[in-house]
């Protein structure tokens, strides 16, 4: 798949903006602060339907004005087009596909798929598990609209118990038959959850495992592992929610007394072993970028074997800090049917003999300009 076109209106520094990309490689050439990373962004956006540096939509509404536009025409299988468009106004944003509203966000997301490098990406192996979450739910989402539906479900049901674990706590009822209820209802969805996430990373091993071997020279070997209370990867969603009901029922006490649901997959983690050691805990600043790009590229070949097309991968900054072996790899990796943007401030730092072609947009200042290199 890639993107033919982008349109945009009052997004950040962008006031109006319409332009064709090439299915290839795209280069956002800069200096600092001209609004390279915002194109990439908008891209992200119009994919995910959420911004990977904010998690406050207003912030990319152009100052001064009420709303902003993104959209932007997908080509998938070489012909058939779809449009794409968002609208972010300060009640929220609408989503349309071929001009059709979207009434869930779930049925819009996953038709564009992509894939992001940044230098922020070392932060879902170094920090704190909610990022590892966040991400896992993101990706997974992306590629199944199922998953992204329960996740929802879930997070709404964990809401309504928490509130409720507090309304006990708080002496305002007594009722321990809802909170029974609340909590089936929190068992079944932690399984549905628990079991998606273990089956996909265990899909994602298949394919990490081969490239961190193959950036590392075979020197690593990479394990991704879900943490939980319990054992989860090697049982059934029955087992999980048998599980998960029986955890409740032992410790609805403790739970009350603290107001607030002490297990279920908001608590997992995902851990990344390297030679049987969390990197972590254990692994140099190079070998956790390294797994950070083994993540991302395992990504892209999980998307292809789900979807049956390659992700668009977007390059925020990336290649300035990766060293020239890591870069070598990234570059090599991107064949020539991957739509690729990359942002940078100068080509020196791109290894030319890599990029074959691109199309390069030079920007200033919230405009564009493109040119023939
Ligand atoms: N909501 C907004 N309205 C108008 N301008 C905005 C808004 N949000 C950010 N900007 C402007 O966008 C610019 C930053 O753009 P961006 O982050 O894309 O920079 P960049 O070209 O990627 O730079 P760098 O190379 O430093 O990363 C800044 O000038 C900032 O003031």
């Amino acid at each position: 798949m890639f993107v033919r076109d982008l349109e945009l209106q009052n997004y950040r520094n962008y006031e109006s903006l319409k332009i064709e990309f090439s299915p290839k490689i795209n280069v956002f050439l800069g200096r600092n602060a001209q609004g390279k990373t915002n194109l990439l962004e908008a891209m992200y956006f119009l994919a995910l339907t959420r911004s990977h540096r904010t998690s406050n939509d207003k912030d990319l509404i152009k100052w001064g004005s009420d709303f902003a536009r993104i959209s932007g025409t997908v080509i998938k299988d070489n012909s058939s087009r779809l449009k794409m468009n968002l609208v972010i106004s300060k009640s929220g944003k609408k989503a349309k596909l071929n001009n059709l509203e979207q009434r869930k966000l779930s049925s819009y997301i996953g038709n564009l798929n992509v894939v992001l490098f940044s230098p922020e990406d070392l932060s879902i192996v170094k920090g704190n598990p909610t990022i590892r979450r966040k991400f896992v739910d993101m990706e997974f989402g992306q590629i199944s609209s199922q998953y992204l539906k329960t996740v929802s479900q879930f997070r709404s049901v964990l809401k309504q118990r928490n509130f409720y674990l507090k309304k006990l706590q708080h002496h305002e009822t007594k009722d321990l038959v809802y909170l029974d209820v609340l909590s089936d209802q929190l068992a079944a969805y932690c399984a549905e959850v628990t079991h998606t996430r273990v089956t996909f990373l265990q899909r994602l091993q298949v394919f990490i495992q081969k490239i961190h071997a193959k950036i590392t020279e075979g020197q690593e070997n990479l394990q991704l592992r879900y943490s939980s209370f319990f054992e989860a990867e090697d049982k059934s969603v029955e087992d999980i929610y048998n599980l998960y009901k029986a955890t409740y029922k032992k410790n609805y006490r403790r739970e009350i007394q603290r107001g607030v649901t002490l297990y279920g997959p908001h608590r997992d983690d995902i851990k990344f072993l390297v030679n049987d050691k969390n990197v972590q805990d254990f692994g140099s600043q190079g070998q956790q970028r390294s797994v950070a790009l083994s993540l991302k590229l395992a990504e892209v070949e999980l998307i292809k074997e789900e979807v049956g097309d390659y992700p668009i991968l977007l390059l925020d900054d990336v290649l300035s800090e990766l060293d020239q072996k890591r870069q070598t790899h990234l570059l090599s990796s991107i064949g020539d049917n991957i739509q690729t943007f990359i942002t940078t401030t100068s080509l020196d730092d791109v290894d030319r003999t890599l990029i074959k072609d691109p199309n390069v947009l030079t920007i200033i200042d919230g405009k564009i300009k493109q040119e023939e290199i």
